[in-house]
């Protein structure tokens, strides 16, 4: 009889890298993205996978269980919030993405992500005209995909409303990078500021968490990696 294959390691066995980076400015992490795809020949594509799969593997842990939403900018960190829900619709949960844009408005990396997502029959529900406390789906948890290290502090437009409407609900939040309305450089938050119980920052935590009280709005923060190179990792970790 041909034994199951066995799909996956038992969840504490998640690989991780050896070399943990310390607290970098928003900057900073861009410039390990630029050099990975321009020193390192890593397609932008590939790291936002990684991010994606490391991100829904992380939460597979720590919210194993319940429906997600995830609320998507137009940028990267929307981009990021498209694969985690193919990931997590993989692993068999239950994924709804609220966009802030429709895709024909998105570009680059977080476009293919979108395109792959809509082409898995996840759905994608693009923000109307309606307060966003109205037509919010209903969900165990919320994804905040909204903004990332492209985010220029005040929140503008329905990106308000939508972190509103998202910290208004009684539901467990989690925060893509960095918490939509803070600033990963300062720590400094604005009205409103999406309130995590986790932020799952990419490559490196980033300096404005260490500030006073910023876990009010980070939460527990977890760093995923985005594979890139160890000799890469090396060379930010001086
Ligand atoms: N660095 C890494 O290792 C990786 C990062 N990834 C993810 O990419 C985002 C950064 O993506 P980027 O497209 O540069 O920026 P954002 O998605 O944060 O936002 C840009 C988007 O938002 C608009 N915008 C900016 N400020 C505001 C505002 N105050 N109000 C409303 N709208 C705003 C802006 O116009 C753009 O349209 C990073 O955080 C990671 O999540 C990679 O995916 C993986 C590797
Ligand atoms: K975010």
């Amino acid at each position: 009889m041909v034994e199951e294959a066995n799909f996956c390691p038992s969840k504490e066995a998640i690989m991780k890298p050896i070399l943990q980076l310390p607290p970098m400015t928003c900057q900073r992490v861009r410039e390990i993205d630029r050099m990975a795809m321009d020193q390192f020949q890593m397609p932008g594509i590939v790291l936002m996978e990684n991010a994606g799969r490391g991100a829904a593997e992380c939460m597979d842990q720590i919210a194993p269980e319940g429906s997600v939403l995830i609320l998507c900018g137009k940028g990267n960190n929307g981009g990021d919030g498209f694969a985690i829900a193919r990931h997590l619709q993989l692993a068999g949960r239950e994924v709804t993405i609220l966009a802030m844009a429709p895709t024909d408005e998105l570009q680059g990396d977080a476009l293919i992500q979108a395109n792959i997502t809509k082409a898995a029959g996840i759905e994608i529900q693009v923000l109307g005209e309606a307060p966003a406390k109205e037509c919010l789906p209903i969900a165990d948890i919320i994804v905040d995909g909204l903004l990332g290290t492209g985010a220029k502090p005040p929140l503008r437009g329905r990106y308000v409303d939508v972190v509103e409407a998202a910290n208004a609900s009684s539901v467990r939040r989690i925060a893509l990078d960095i918490p939509t309305g803070m600033s990963g450089d300062t720590g400094e938050t604005g009205e409103p500021t999406f309130q995590a119980d986790h932020t799952l920052t990419f490559a490196a935590p980033k300096i404005g968490f260490a500030k006073r009280d910023a876990d009010r709005f980070t939460g527990e923060v977890h760093v995923i990696s985005i594979g890139a190179p160890l000799a890469l990792l090396r060379q930010f970790s001086v």
